[in-house]
């Protein structure tokens, strides 16, 4: 149950205002915010997670104790092993995890086995792979993601939205993309952020993920491209 999760408020960096009056609820299921580049979207994401920012903000945050958060960058430490990875926000915090549960959910990442590897044995995919683990582990009923899949090649970053897609159901997500296309096969609220404020853009109909083929979906990016263009 998203229980009316979200964020209400302004916020400015210095003398550059960020967004005021935003209005943002997240319903169960996937989000997706696009944008301009510089117009707020990872600072307005990490004010929800209450992750350190640059910005002073005026308003509310509605967000529940547990917060999956998925970035660019995998966070792996090097040093540690997989599975020493994907447990690791349950060893900081000193709490009892499960090595039978761990392979479980590497399994269902597509990485049975990988438990006993070291980071700098993985392809980039897989590193994500990883980074999904980690996320799921932590059970948390809002899952936020900064551009998780954007660093990966076309086919990979498509098989990992499907991927993250399936593992998160019944999560409320809430992706910040740069990537219309990818939006569009997630999304069932599609949201831009531009000239400080939020705008609705039109999702596609269900189901998805949409396939990535889709001539529906390729039209619509188009035009969501150059909206976000015109915007910026
Ligand atoms: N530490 C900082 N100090 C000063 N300005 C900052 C800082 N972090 C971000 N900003 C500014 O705040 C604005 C919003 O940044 P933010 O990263 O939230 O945008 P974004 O929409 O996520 O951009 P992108 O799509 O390029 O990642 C930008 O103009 C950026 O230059």
């Amino acid at each position: 149950m998203a229980a009316n999760w979200g964020i209400t408020g302004s916020a400015r960096i210095d003398r550059q205002q960020l967004f005021t009056g935003l209005e943002l609820t997240l319903e169960p299921g996937w989000t997706c915010l696009m944008g301009p580049s510089g117009a707020g979207k990872s600072t307005l994401l990490r004010l929800l997670a209450g992750l350190e920012t640059s910005a002073t903000f005026e308003g509310t945050i509605r967000r529940p104790d547990r917060i999956g958060w998925m970035g660019q960058t995998d966070l792996m430490q090097p040093r540690l092993t997989v599975a020493q990875n994907v447990t690791l926000m349950a060893r900081l915090a000193a709490r009892p995890h499960d090595p039978v549960r761990t392979e479980s959910i590497l399994r269902s990442v597509g990485l049975a086995g990988f438990g006993p590897r070291r980071p700098e044995t993985l392809s980039g995919g897989q590193r994500q792979r990883v980074a999904l683990a980690r996320t799921l582990i932590e059970d948390a009923p809002l899952i936020l993601l900064d551009e998780p899949f954007s660093a990966l090649d076309p086919a990979n970053r498509a098989a990992m939205q499907e991927l993250a897609y399936a593992q998160l159901a019944g999560r409320t997500v809430l992706l910040v993309t740069h990537d219309p296309a990818e939006a569009l096969r997630l999304g069932t609220h599609l949201f831009m952020l531009a000239q400080g404020g939020l705008a609705t853009v039109p999702a596609l109909a269900p189901p998805h993920p949409r396939d990535s083929s889709d001539l529906e979906l390729a039209l619509a990016a188009g035009q969501i491209l150059t909206r976000i263009r015109q915007s910026s």
